[in-house]
């Protein structure tokens, strides 16, 4: 179904929060859990999720050095979830210390690297972080490294996702937020498509939060975003 494309993020400070969410939208199958609820409330929030047999996006984007995104990886996997995230710019050795640290079982989180965060655009990564590639070049290379360090698939602008999905080929995942329907506001988020336009593109996930958790009604925010994906085909 393609509804079970969509992972909806639960940005929100606390448990109470969370489950909310959760309670008005039961036809979510995919929800992401990131640094806010994390930090705030740690793991309860993953064994609540287990429990009403979600799919589990758990995503605290590590950025460290080898020794240490290793034993991160080693605990996170630990909770049983399905998709994991770390940068890209962590590193070749720290991409590969990633990948031998949650093994090859069918129990181990996909892992997945950020290449380069949707709320950035092409002026602040050259001026700010002073990266002398053109941004989709940049993007490009930043999968590309962690395909051959043994990642299972890169977040990536839709923007991007066309020209990654023809070179990292069709096993690699990608998983594309920065995603705002036509009627939706973009927020900080910068290199957006819509949800229809990304799955065409060769996103295999879509991560949307604000314009389902944040509308007046969320159920018919998420029922709409549904039928504009049907029509894909
Ligand atoms: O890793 C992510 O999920 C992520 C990467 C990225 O480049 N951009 C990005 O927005 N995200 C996450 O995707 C979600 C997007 O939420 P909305 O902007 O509300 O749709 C947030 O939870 C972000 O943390």
């Amino acid at each position: 179904m393609i509804s079970d494309r969509i992972i909806v993020p639960l940005d929100v400070p606390t448990l109470e929060d969370a489950i909310a969410t959760l309670d008005k939208l039961p036809q979510v199958s995919f929800w992401k859990v990131g640094l806010e609820l994390f930090v705030g409330t740690g793991t309860q929030i993953l064994y609540i999720l287990k429990e009403r047999q979600k799919r589990i996006f758990l995503d605290l984007k590590f950025h460290d050095i080898p020794n240490t995104i290793a034993g991160a990886c080693r605990s996170a996997k630990a909770y049983n979830v399905d998709f994991l995230t770390l940068h890209a710019t962590a590193g070749r050795q720290a991409l590969q210390a990633a990948a031998q640290a949650v093994g090859v079982d069918d129990f181990r989180p996909k892992l997945l690297a950020i290449t380069v965060l949707t709320s950035l655009n092409s002026r602040e990564l050259a001026f700010d972080l002073k990266i002398p590639l053109e941004l989709p070049e940049y993007a490009l290379q930043m999968a590309l490294l962690a395909k051959e360090s043994g990642l299972d698939g890169a977040v990536c602008s839709p923007q991007e996702v066309a020209q990654l999905r023809r070179v990292c080929g069709d096993d690699f995942l990608l998983v594309c937020p920065g995603v705002r329907p036509s009627w939706s506001q973009a927020g900080d988020q910068r290199r957006v498509m819509t949800p229809q336009a990304a799955i065409k593109a060769g996103a295999d996930y879509l991560v949307i939060g604000r314009p389902i958790t944040a509308a007046a009604n969320p159920v018919e925010a998420w029922e709409r975003i549904c039928e504009e994906l049907a029509a894909v085909g």
